[in-house]
């Protein structure tokens, strides 16, 4: 029997997915240590690097996808959206990984994603994304934010560039450690990202989106 056909009938319970599941229903986030390997890592900033490098990149804007504005005072970065269907081999690993998540959250949680958006993202020294919704972007079947940090091992807290959630509880401050990733619900949590001090700040970043 293949592997596929297995795993329509017969339901795996996965402990690190549950976790995220626990973790968004308790608080509306979960960050998870290592979800790439440092190895996937490397792959996939080296797809990074080599598109950046390519100049393919172009400065982000407010607003929808097809409905754009350029607003320096609010979001520095620059990105490239990332298209499923052409994707080069670091990023087919990195789509069957988001897949398996999103199709265990259909199964269990029935959320409903039907679409999914990710780009990538650099944030050179000195650039930020001020606090906000990332529902505020014309676009509210955004159900579920991921964040996925390509950073070197070295990112230091004195370098910034933290992604900072505000619960009703607290600020929290996150760094964009390596192989960490951040998913968070879209029409719920307000974020930023603090300006970075030192080095470029690469990541992917994404959404799920019902509808
Ligand atoms: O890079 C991050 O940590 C968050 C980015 C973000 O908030 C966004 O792109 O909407
Ligand atoms: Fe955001």
């Amino acid at each position: 029997m293949t592997e596929e056909l297995f795993e329509q009938l017969e339901f795996v319970e996965n402990p690190l997915f549950e976790t995220i599941i626990d973790n968004l229903l308790v608080q509306q986030y979960s960050v998870v240590n290592n979800f790439f390997s440092s190895e996937e890592v490397v792959v996939l900033r080296n797809s990074l690097l080599a598109k950046y490098e390519a100049e393919r990149f172009k400065k982000s804007a407010i607003g929808s996808k097809t409905n754009e504005e350029i607003d320096k005072t609010v979001r520095g970065d620059f990105i490239l959206w990332m298209d499923e269907n052409s994707a080069n081999q670091a990023e087919q690993l990195f789509f069957r990984k988001i897949n398996e998540l999103v199709n265990y959250l259909n199964k269990t949680c029935f959320l409903g994603i039907l679409h999914k958006e990710f780009h990538y993202a650099v944030y050179p020294t000195g650039t930020f994304y001020k606090r906000h919704l990332d529902t505020f972007q014309n676009d509210d079947r955004r159900k579920l934010s991921i964040v996925c940090y390509l950073n070197e091992d070295n990112w230091l807290p004195e370098n910034g560039g933290e992604l900072t959630i505000y619960t009703e509880k607290e600020d929290l401050d996150i760094l964009p450690i390596p192989g960490r990733i951040v998913i968070f619900e879209s029409q719920i949590l307000e974020h930023e990202v603090k300006v970075v001090k030192a080095s470029e700040r690469m990541s992917i970043t994404g959404w799920l989106k019902t509808r």
